[in-house]
């Protein structure tokens, strides 16, 4: 792609994004989009209006994700994806760079004159070196912890913060896989069987302490039977009573579904399939028909039919929902042993944001407060606080060196605006920036940072370490994860970094990936990962929704998930990844 093609169609995109961030131009939109703008700017076809939200049809999950072939696109299209990292190589590329693109201010010299493209695998080594710290990626060899502390830091012009952000960007997956390896699995935990344990990730393997069911059973209310029919009648039995006495051949005894099937009984006649007649010798039973003459072992619930007393019924890393708890009592477990759950403090940034009432006099309201615990929650944390902060260095320093937690996630001041703490802060504390800035839209300037010292203890209430006490297995970190304070941003960071690294800490395995086709076009970015709110449709079939601004959470609130388009956009038809957005119900839920 020429540099003049590739700047086109930068300005292209940057001024659709800027239209779908644009507050003004909400205004223009009281009724739902009739395009995504993204697609306007590119001329990739009709997008879907904002619908109501569908609801999915049951046992509609969309299909299992396996990567789709690269679409063809229209030409405009296909000159952005030359250059994309995460695009299908299908052919020679030119000489982009990461972060490029984005910048908007390069010339063709810039673009055009270099040297061919790096393979994919260099390219991501480079994209991760950061040019703030000689390609160390570590803060603390540039840090001024003096301006930090006394709050006297002068940030650095915002031009030159942001190249340095996009010169640090790594691609999405790879930032996920960066997210997922940084920590280890939390040392394990003795919690009692119930509500408490559930979202927590088994730690040892759930064993039948048991045979299930225990004993030979009724499974109907009738009669247990030996012999062929008639049989004479005696006393009944009745789930939860011990022992019967056997039952001998031509006798039957009523039987409750449950109950344990006496010694000596064939089958179970169920209490619709027979009937009872008074004689002079007693009460005898007949079968209603033939046909209902019981085989021998019908109706029978055998001992150990679900399983034998030792057999592993579920493996490490499963999420204990409430089936796992009935199926742990059912197999006779009073405490379950799972690894503990990461403990996380939420730290919301910035001065203007007010927490009730109407946005007034320049401030908003705070959206992220209100819906990130639940949110991390069903990723497998404990929540451990959410404060808000005002925008001052020394107090966001103060609160990420007294945290307890195995995570802390800031909101907001991550860019390199007057008031962005959180690098400077992390630089001056010596963390360790693991990601520095995503290529996704949303959410770009979201990072991941180990901190110095581990503070983990590992300790929860109601719960006790397993095995030797005292001796937690440390989750690595702790770490931070900065996320952009835009909010539909700030989910994108959660997707992206936060959702991978808990599951590693909290023990959980990935979730399967799932891919839905696209209702319509869905323009790219040239290098950068696009995550675009989509709702299921009857057919499964994911429909792009409008109001996917930075700034903007209408969009996802009435989604299913967030589609993840790759750079250079995805086709109508085209098979794309999505990633659950859905988990504000059950706290189980495993989500992203
Ligand atoms: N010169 C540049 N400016 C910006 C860039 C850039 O690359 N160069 N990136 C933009 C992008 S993209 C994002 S995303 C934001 C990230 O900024 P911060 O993480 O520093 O966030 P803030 O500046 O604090 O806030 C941004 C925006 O979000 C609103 N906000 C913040 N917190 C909340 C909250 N809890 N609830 C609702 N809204 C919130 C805040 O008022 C701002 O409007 O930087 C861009 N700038
Ligand atoms: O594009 Mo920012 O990353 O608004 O989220």
């Amino acid at each position: 792609m020429s540099g003049k093609a590739g700047d086109a169609a930068d300005r292209a995109l940057d001024d659709a994004l800027a239209l779908a961030n644009d507050p003004r131009a909400e205004a223009d939109r009281s009724r739902p989009p009739a395009t995504d703008p993204l697609v306007v700017a590119l001329g990739l076809g009709d997008a879907q209006p904002a619908p109501a939200r569908p609801s999915r049809p049951a046992g509609s999950r969309p299909r299992p994700h396996t990567p789709p072939p690269p679409a063809p696109l229209d030409p405009v299209a296909v000159a952005l994806l030359h250059g994309a990292e995460e695009s299908a190589d299908t052919g020679p590329r030119p000489p982009a760079r990461r972060g490029e693109a984005d910048r908007g201010g390069n010339g063709p010299a810039d673009r055009g004159a270099g040297p061919a493209a790096a393979p994919p695998a260099e390219r991501r080594t480079s994209s991760r070196t950061n040019s703030r710290t000689g390609g160390t990626g570590r803060a603390d060899r540039v840090a001024d912890p003096e301006g930090v502390a006394t709050g006297g830091r002068k940030p650095p012009p915002p031009a030159e913060r942001r190249r340095d952000a996009r010169t640090a960007d790594v691609t999405w997956s790879e930032a996920r896989r960066i997210a997922r390896q940084a920590g280890r699995r939390l040392g394990a935990r003795v919690m009692p069987l119930g509500e408490e344990a559930l979202g927590a990730a088994l730690a040892e393997p759930l064993t039948a302490l048991t045979d299930l069911p225990s004993f030979d059973s009724s499974a109907m209310d009738g009669w247990a039977v030996a012999g062929s029919a008639p049989w004479l009648l005696e006393g009944g039995l009745l789930a939860g009573q011990g022992s019967p006495p056997p039952l001998r051949d031509g006798r039957a005894a009523p039987i409750a579904t449950g109950a344990v099937l006496p010694p000596g009984a064939v089958a179970v006649l169920r209490s619709e399939h027979g009937r009872t007649e008074e004689r002079g010798d007693g009460a005898w039973l007949w079968v209603r028909e033939p046909r209902f003459a019981p085989r021998p072992g019908q109706e029978v619930r055998r001992r150990g039919q679900e399983c034998g007393r030792g057999e592993e019924l579920l493996p490490v890393g499963t999420v204990v929902t409430p089936a796992v708890l009935g199926l742990a009592a059912a197999t006779g477990y009073d405490e379950l042993t799972v690894t503990a759950r990461p403990r996380v403090e939420v730290l919301v940034l910035g001065d203007e944001l007010l927490d009730h009432g109407l946005p007034r006099n320049g401030r908003v309201r705070d959206a992220l407060g209100p819906m990130l615990p639940s949110w991390l929650r069903a990723l497998g944390a404990e929540v451990t606080s959410v404060r808000r902060l005002v925008d001052d260095p020394g107090a966001l320093r103060d609160a990420i060196t007294a945290g307890a937690a195995d995570l802390i996630i800031t909101t907001g001041g991550t860019a390199g605006g007057p008031v962005d703490h959180v690098h400077p802060v992390l630089a001056a504390i010596g963390a360790k920036l693991l990601v520095d800035g995503v290529a996704v839209r949303p959410g770009h300037p979201m990072l991941l940072a180990e901190l110095p010292g581990s503070t983990h203890t590992g300790g929860r209430a109601g719960s006790r370490i397993a095995g030797r006490a005292g001796s937690p297995a440390p989750g690595g970190g702790p770490f931070l994860i900065g996320l952009p304070g835009n909010p539909l941003a700030a989910v994108s960071g959660v997707l992206t970094l936060a959702a991978p690294l808990l599951r590693t800490l909290a023990g959980r395995p990935g979730p399967a990936p799932y891919a839905a086709a696209l209702t319509a076009d869905v323009a790219g970015h040239p290098v950068d990962t696009r995550l675009v709110p989509v709702v299921f449709d009857d057919e499964s079939a994911a429909r792009p929704l409008g109001f996917a601004g930075s700034a903007m959470l209408r969009g996802l609130a009435g989604a299913d998930g967030m589609a993840v388009i790759p750079p250079g956009g995805a086709r109508a038809g085209q098979e794309t990844a999505v990633l659950d957005t859905g988990m504000l119900g059950p706290a189980w839920g495993s989500g992203g």
